[in-house]
């Protein structure tokens, strides 16, 4: 069977999926993923209809990097038969200024990626090693890059620029926005969960280890949390989200710290993690009876009712709001608690719903309307690559 390998490789996972190339969509037939790299490392993949093909777990000296993840991937799936590997479709973080669109890899346009890599240190160096490797071992397969930067690229400039000199703007010093494969994903799904508002005013929560949200309009991105890099906006699980920048000079100039110590700081050990002491996984704090921990959340549901405000604000009104990835499908209780600070906006939850996980949370004379949509990244970059080795 042709198939399509989609790889979206994190900062501590590394999810797969094969599509069968079956006709103008892409169909799934395996998903899986490594996660807690260097923590507790689990290898878990099942077929399409949920049966079970491996389950492995390895001490964290074993899988302790991405690399190890990779060569365990890889080895488990040469095991497979019956697929014959037509094309690779990447997630890729930061695609820069000009990459409003997927795009077919080269080694320069490799090259050129591999300069974003300070941009985004958690994820770019990641998402370049299997692309990499798979030029080595397989040169004449196409591999595609989708970037997580590309579906904010129709924002109006004087929403994506910061208040600087305009030659910063000019050399890339813009807000670029991250999660828009799963975004792009989200817009097109509310056509099918709910054609009546999907060209409204919506914002989407992607509330992960990573975290953003996303003001739609029209289907299309208007403003979005993250800027720059995937540091802006909301805390996330080890990354700070926004800060006065002042803090970061008070470090450098009268803490002594240097760069690099700085970044270790606001990307590794920020967020929940380090306002709580305790850990960046919100699961560990919601069970946790640690003052700490229920400190990190009031500051998480804090920050996210902010957020909505500034985009409900650039959208002049909210018609919908979205809930997804690891948190925002998986936890009623942070649902709950970030629904209560739209009630302002007119959203009232149904809290059966919500307990239940339904997709429409929201009672019925909520003005606004609440959805818990699971993303899919990897659907997205397999229609993406699809779409351009079959034109090109
Ligand atoms: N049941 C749950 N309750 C609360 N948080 C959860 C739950 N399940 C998963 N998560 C959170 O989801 C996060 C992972 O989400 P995911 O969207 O896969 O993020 P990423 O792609 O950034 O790794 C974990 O850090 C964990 O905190
Ligand atoms: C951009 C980003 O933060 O991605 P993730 O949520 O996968 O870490
Ligand atoms: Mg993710």
């Amino acid at each position: 069977m042709d198939a399509i390998l989609v790889i979206n490789a994190g900062s501590s996972s590394l999810k797969f999926q094969i599509f069968e190339m079956a006709d103008a969509s892409p169909r799934r037939c395996i998903r899986g993923q490594i996660d807690g790299i260097g923590t507790r490392p689990h290898l878990l993949a099942s077929a399409a209809d949920g049966t079970v093909l491996v389950d492995r777990r390895y001490t964290p000296d074993v899988v302790d990097h991405l690399p190890a993840a990779i060569a365990e991937t890889r080895a488990w799936l040469q095991t497979l038969e019956g697929f014959t590997l037509r094309a690779i479709g990447h997630r890729v973080v930061h695609g820069g200024p000009d990459h409003a669109k997927p795009i077919l890899i080269n080694h320069d346009i490799l090259d050129t990626l591999a300069t974003f890599q300070e941009l985004a240190p958690l994820h770019q160096p990641n998402n370049l090693a299997p692309i990499r490797l798979a030029m080595e071992i397989n040169p004449d397969v196409p591999q595609v890059a989708c970037f997580d930067t590309a579906f904010h690229r129709g924002h109006a400039p004087h929403t994506d620029c910061y208040a600087l000199p305009s030659t910063y703007f000019e050399h890339g010093v813009r807000r670029y926005g991250f999660h828009g494969l799963s975004y792009e994903y989200i817009a097109d799904r509310l056509t099918e969960v709910a054609p009546g508002i999907a060209d409204g005013r919506i914002v989407v929560a992607h509330l992960g280890s990573g975290a953003s949200m996303c003001a739609l309009k029209e289907a299309r991105s208007v403003e979005t949390t993250m800027g720059f890099t995937a540091l802006d906006g909301l805390p996330m699980s080890t990354r700070s989200g926004q800060m006065d920048p002042g803090v970061v000079l008070y470090l450098i100039d009268q803490k002594g710290m240097t760069a690099a110590e700085v970044a270790d700081l606001l990307y590794r050990s920020s967020g929940l993690k380090g306002l709580s002491g305790i850990s960046g996984d919100m699961r560990d704090l919601l069970v946790s009876a640690d003052a700490r921990a229920a400190f990190a959340i009031d500051h998480f549901v804090h920050r996210c009712g902010l957020s909505v405000g500034m985009l409900a604000a650039a959208l002049g009104g909210l018609d919908a709001f979205v809930f997804t990835a690891g948190v925002g499908e998986n936890s009623a209780q942070i649902r709950a608690r970030i629904s209560e600070r739209l009630a302002w906006l007119g959203a009232e939850l149904d809290p059966a719903a919500n307990e239940a996980g339904a997709t429409l949370i929201s009672a019925p004379a909520s003005r606004v309307a609440l959805y818990v949509l699971p993303t899919d990244e990897e659907l997205m970059i397999a229609r993406h690559t699809l779409a351009l080795i079959t034109t090109s």
